[in-house]
């Protein structure tokens, strides 16, 4: 008994002892934190004097969480670390302008987390219910920028997003790579007992093997996000909702499985729009809308220029001009920023070859 409770006296002192060492590091952190944030406002300030009104720059925070990242030993992850310093640059912009961000809501969907993501929580958020809504509030200056999915690693590309540049006037100023992780989740106390399992149709589609391998005999429902299919499921215990963390939590449903997406790496890119212009940050790429003269081989032409100027094309999507039938466009995404030499000649190379051109934007690959 003697020696359990020395033991005990013991720990509990150890504890104490690096309880006041962590109490002594938060202070200098705070002041560090303090120090950084006075920083940020000389730096709003000279911009203001410059007649700037852009406080937010991506290509500076890719800077700085490249560089977190590069330093980073542990035994905190890259993810715990960037998250940290995100925030903290996240609560410094705000202190510049506070900053309203549309994304394609409602709460509680993955671009949601995106916008989280890129943003820090020190912004305001305004959910919109689709796509070309999130263009015309960041159009209408009603937001800064507008936050909108793109990309599906296991199922293709987001058709609308791509459509909306055709005619808006929104750029690229960013990108956000999203691991997706779809959980079963629902309200009674047994999923076989279900009716039907709703979510977004690329959702079901990601987890398409694993509902023909456990609930065989459920109807699948498409509805218009995750956070709709967990909000339907919180109202009906018959009623199974695939959807991600926040949407569970917001929605306090039971999760009968999780992770289950067919493909671990599912991961979702979502662009960051708005009327910026992103200056180089040393690891861009850059976005186009194309179409090509109609003639034979026109593709092929009209991608000659990149291979001459030995410009890496990391993507190409076509889709319908919607100006005449059979007519297509291509997006194009490739490495570089468009202020870089190479890439500037290629641009004008293509410009000459192609019937039309349009720079979407040139932006910091996604740093994590
Ligand atoms: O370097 C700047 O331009 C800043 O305003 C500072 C800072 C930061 O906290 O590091 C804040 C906001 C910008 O988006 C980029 C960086």
């Amino acid at each position: 008994m003697t020696v359990k409770k020395s033991k005990n006296g013991g720990a509990e002192a150890q504890i104490k002892k690096l309880r006041e060492q962590i109490d002594a590091l938060d202070v200098k952190i705070q002041a560090l934190i303090s120090e950084r944030a006075r920083l940020a406002l000389a730096v709003a300030e000279t911009k203001q004097q410059e007649g700037s009104n852009n406080f937010y720059r991506p290509e500076r925070e890719a800077e700085v969480l490249r560089n977190v990242l590069a330093r980073n030993q542990g035994p905190l992850s890259e993810e715990a670390m960037a998250r940290l310093f995100r925030e903290i640059m996240s609560a410094c912009l705000a202190l510049e302008s506070r900053l309203r961000i549309a994304f394609l809501g409602p709460e509680g969907t993955f671009t949601q987390e995106a916008a989280l993501k890129q943003f820090g929580h020190a912004v305001e958020t305004a959910p919109l219910a689709a796509i070309d809504e999130v263009f015309r509030e960041v159009e209408s200056g009603n937001a800064h920028f507008g936050v909108v999915p793109v990309e599906n690693s296991t199922e293709g590309v987001i058709n609308h997003t791509l459509d909306m540049f055709m005619a808006s006037p929104l750029k690229i100023c960013g990108e956000v790579a999203l691991r997706i992780h779809h959980h079963l989740l629902g309200k009674g106390n047994d999923p076989q007992g279900a009716h039907s399992v709703v979510s977004h149709q690329q959702s079901l589609a990601q987890c398409r093997e694993w509902l023909d391998a456990n609930l065989p005999g459920v109807k699948r429902v498409p509805v218009a996000s995750n956070a709709e299919a967990a909000r339907l499921a919180a109202a009906d215990v018959g009623t199974l909702a695939i959807a991600g963390d926040t949407a569970a939590q917001l929605y306090g449903l039971h999760m009968f499985a999780s992770n289950i997406e067919d493909r671990p790496d599912n991961t979702t890119r979502f662009l960051v729009i708005g009327t910026l212009e992103t200056v180089p940050s040393g690891n861009d790429k850059t976005s186009l809308l194309l179409s090509s003269r109609n003639r034979p081989g026109a593709l092929q032409r009209l991608l000659a220029p990149l291979a001459k100027n030995k410009i890496n094309m990391t993507r190409i999507e076509s889709r319908p001009s919607r100006q005449s039938m059979w007519e297509y466009v291509f997006f194009v995404d490739i490495d570089g920023h468009m202020k870089d030499r190479k890439v500037a000649k290629a641009l004008a190379d293509l410009e000459k070859e192609a019937a039309f051109l349009k720079r979407l934007g040139s932006y910091p690959k996604a740093v994590l």
